[in-house]
């Protein structure tokens, strides 16, 4: 398919999502429409207001402010270091950034694993200091309590399963339910996020047999990243897809454009007239 072709199928679905008006805010209950209807739907991170002005102007439906901004934004090496602050901030910037997305704002590594009450304190500070629509965080039947909690309260949660950075440091950055025990309990923390009032699961790095197979077995959607084609939708971090994070990216990114390449032009072309006095000419010049 053409990169056209490709937006254009994109902006077509993300128009579905949007029930042909686009002229609001995405809520979760046109998520849970889409499931009803059968129909994909695209998300990507985003870290900054200019850059979710794009993806909103794109038609991309959902946004998740993920604490993949430890490294892509921050840079720091993994998730774990980021803070609410910082969160806070960015998702703050990501909103205003946006028109119509749903902005999901991500629970960041110790604002919520303290209990339920630390996580309706966080996500509460989301909801009204960076006005997001959503919350996520990691974990299954070990943050039943939070997320239940959180829905009480009336804030939306998006679970996130399989790999989850945030606990790097125990887990490793390896595929998820491969052994029959490791996948009996992805299925179970599936459950436990729908029981406890999820709107969508993130599944990570998990085999797409078991993906699909956690697909089926939920009401409420599934969102692949690494988990193969079958889950309802898919989310790849922005930077990763554009082709401007530095180093090595995981396997199952596409690249869709080479934007460290295209920037990297720009800022050579800008030293070289710079040097050489072809910049600043006649027109950029006041008098
Ligand atoms: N730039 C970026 N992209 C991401 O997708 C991402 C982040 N950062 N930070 C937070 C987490 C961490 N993620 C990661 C990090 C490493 C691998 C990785 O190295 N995966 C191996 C597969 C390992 C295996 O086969 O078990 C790979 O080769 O892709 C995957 C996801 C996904 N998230
Ligand atoms: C990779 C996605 C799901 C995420 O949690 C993040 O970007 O932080
Ligand atoms: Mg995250």
């Amino acid at each position: 398919m053409t990169l056209q072709a490709a937006q254009k199928t994109s902006a077509d679905s993300a128009k579905a999502l949007y029930g042909g008006k686009g002229t609001r805010r995405i809520t979760v209950h046109d998520i849970a429409a889409a499931k009803e209807r059968g129909e994909k739907w695209p998300m990507l991170t985003a870290y900054d207001a200019m850059t979710a002005s794009v993806f909103d102007e794109a038609g991309i439906p959902v946004l998740l402010v993920g604490d993949s901004m430890g490294n892509c934004h921050l840079g720091y090496e993994t998730t774990v270091p980021v803070t609410m602050d910082e969160m806070t901030l960015l998702s703050a910037a990501v909103v205003r950034g946006t028109r119509r997305a749903l902005v999901v704002g991500d629970l960041p590594f110790g604002s919520y694993q303290e209990g339920p009450v630390q996580a309706l304190r966080n996500a509460t500070r989301l909801i009204k200091d960076a006005g997001v629509g959503a919350v996520k965080l990691e974990g299954g039947e070990r943050s039943h309590a939070q997320t239940e909690l959180l829905v009480k309260a009336g804030i939306p949660v998006m679970s996130h399963l399989g790999l989850t950075p945030q606990s790097v440091n125990t887990m490793g950055y390896r595929v998820q339910g491969r052994s029959d025990e490791a996948a009996h309990q992805l299925l179970r923390d599936a459950k436990a996020a729908q029981d406890a009032g999820a709107f969508a699961v993130v599944l990570e790095l998990v085999p797409a047999e078991l993906a699909a197979e956690v697909t089926r077995s939920l009401h409420i959607p599934t969102v692949g990243i690494g988990a193969g084609p079958d889950t309802d939708a898919q989310v790849l971090v922005w930077t990763d897809m554009a082709g401007l994070t530095g180093g090595r990216v995981p396997r199952f990114t596409k690249q869709y454009a080479n934007l460290r390449e295209t920037l990297g032009d720009a800022a050579k072309a800008f030293a070289g007239d710079v040097v050489g006095g072809a910049f600043p000419q006649e027109e950029h010049t006041f008098h």
